[in-house]
């Protein structure tokens, strides 16, 4: 876009140069763009006739009279409405992407789990044949608590859409690159970057650059917010402009093609003639939107002591009940540790909350070896865990100087909910047998002796 000189030399900056070309920053905002000028009302939001011969069609992402600062909807001028976009529905199924409840009698979810990167198949699967379910928590019908998945695409959607009514997605790559064509524009997606897809939007998913692999929470209940800082004050931890919306963009495609529906839990398909991904303009505050994790700016001890790793909260996703989120999204990041006379890594702790974690890069120091990038690990309700043997050992013994944790990067999906593995989760092969056997060489130091041991 060139630059406009206005009246008194002013110069008005450029909307779509620089380095986030094709986004807008900020999160929550009110955005509005428009792919074709003029496309978009001025003033109100139900013109008599929309300009271009466009459709007007509002998307509601909260009720109707959520409180203000939750309320969330966005409008469209599109080319055909929504509702000319499903037909009938036909049944398909889809084993892999399970929803809450998943309870199977037979699998125990009671335990430590720990599983290997899990290898991306020869197969063609796309992002939604590739949707592996790990666990569950919650009920989908009653739009409370989550799923977490991995995914595995080796294919891109072509003239296929989706769009899942059970909740929004939040996305965390871990391998390959993602282009995500979405009703509201398009997200380019790659390793230490995260989306959040709302829930209702239609997009597809192309592969950029493939095999991908990477982390799904499915969020069933109340949207994923920034946390308040208390008194961190107005800025670190994740910062409003580092995340980025997309401008509109649309397709004048007429084609046969398919939209899948992901609603209660069950999967329906349906055929129409044309591209769905017709918002020419938009404007309002539900939006897909990414954020840099590489610009998540970690507080914590600078003298003594291990704060709770809710101090590097990233998104937090309530649940109705005051500081218990239905899930929080947690990043463990590069950072410096300096804190004195301090055991540095995790404390040992049982938590109601019930803990799952995955590795995008790195070493994670609580489990120098067998958390490995790609893989998984899930400390259930009320089930203690900790540092492994050797990570205790090092960190009890090391000189305490200042020491910079490098080439790290894990997150957790924290969930008031007890998580439950499913079939995929459960089979053998990924899932480490031997996961619990790290705190087994933990030895007894006491001996009934006064003295650091
Ligand atoms: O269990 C884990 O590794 C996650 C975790 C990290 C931390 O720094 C403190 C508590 C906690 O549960
Ligand atoms: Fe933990």
């Amino acid at each position: 876009m060139t630059q406009i000189e206005l009246p008194q030399g002013l110069i008005r900056a450029p909307s779509l140069d620089g380095p986030h070309a094709g986004y807008m920053p900020g999160f929550g905002n009110d955005f509005e763009s428009e792919a074709l000028p003029g496309a978009l009302p001025q003033g109100m939001n139900s013109p008599q006739r929309c300009n271009y011969g466009l459709y007007g069609e509002q998307l509601s992402g909260t009720a109707f009279t959520a409180p203000g600062h939750q309320n969330e909807r966005t409008w469209c001028y599109r080319i055909r409405p929504s509702v000319r976009h499903t037909h009938r529905f036909q049944r398909i199924e889809m084993p892999y992407w399970k929803s809450a409840p998943c309870i199977d009698p037979e699998i125990v979810s009671l335990g430590q789990y720990r599983w290997d990167p899990v290898a991306v198949p020869d197969e063609a699967l796309d992002w939604i044949s590739g949707m592996r379910t790990m666990t569950t928590a919650g009920d989908v019908n009653i739009q409370t608590g989550m799923a977490s998945h991995i995914y595995l695409v080796t294919r891109s959607m072509r003239d296929e859409y989706f769009y899942s009514a059970d909740g929004e997605l939040l996305i965390v790559p871990q391998e390959g690159r993602l282009r995500f064509c979405t009703e509201l524009g398009v997200i380019d997606l790659e390793p230490h970057e995260i989306a959040l897809i709302p829930r209702g939007l239609v997009y597809r998913v192309e592969v950029l650059e493939g095999p991908a692999r990477g982390f799904v929470c499915e969020n069933y209940g109340q949207k994923f917010a920034l946390p308040g800082r208390g008194p961190i004050g107005a800025n670190c931890m994740a910062n409003r402009r580092d995340f980025k919306v997309p401008v509109a963009a649309f397709e004048d495609r007429e084609v046969p093609s398919t939209v899948t529906v992901k609603w209660c839990g069950q999967f329906h398909r349906t055929e129409i003639g044309h591209s769905p991904l017709d918002v020419v303009a938009w404007h309002g505050n539900y939006a897909p939107v990414k954020y840099d994790l590489r610009t998540y700016c970690p507080v914590g001890a600078v003298l003594f002591d291990h704060p709770d790793p809710s101090i590097f909260t990233v998104l937090t996703a309530p649940s109705g009940v005051e500081g218990t989120a239905n899930i929080d999204f947690v990043l463990f990041r590069e950072r410096w540790l300096v804190a004195e006379n301090t055991f540095r890594p995790p404390w040992y702790h049982k938590n109601v909350m019930s803990e799952l974690m995955g590795n995008i890069y790195g070493t994670y120091d609580a489990k120098p070896k067998g958390f490995a990038p790609g893989g998984m690990s899930l400390h259930n309700c009320m089930l203690p865990h900790g540092p492994d043997r050797n990570a205790f050992e090092r960190a009890s013994a090391v000189e305490l100087k200042p020491e910079k944790l490098d080439e790290t990067m894990s997150f957790m999906f924290e969930t008031r909910f007890p998580q439950h593995l499913t079939p995929f989760a459960a089979q053998a092969g990924h899932l480490q047998e031997d996961y619990i056997d790290c705190w087994a060489s933990l030895e007894k130091k006491f001996d009934g002796t006064p003295g650091v041991k």
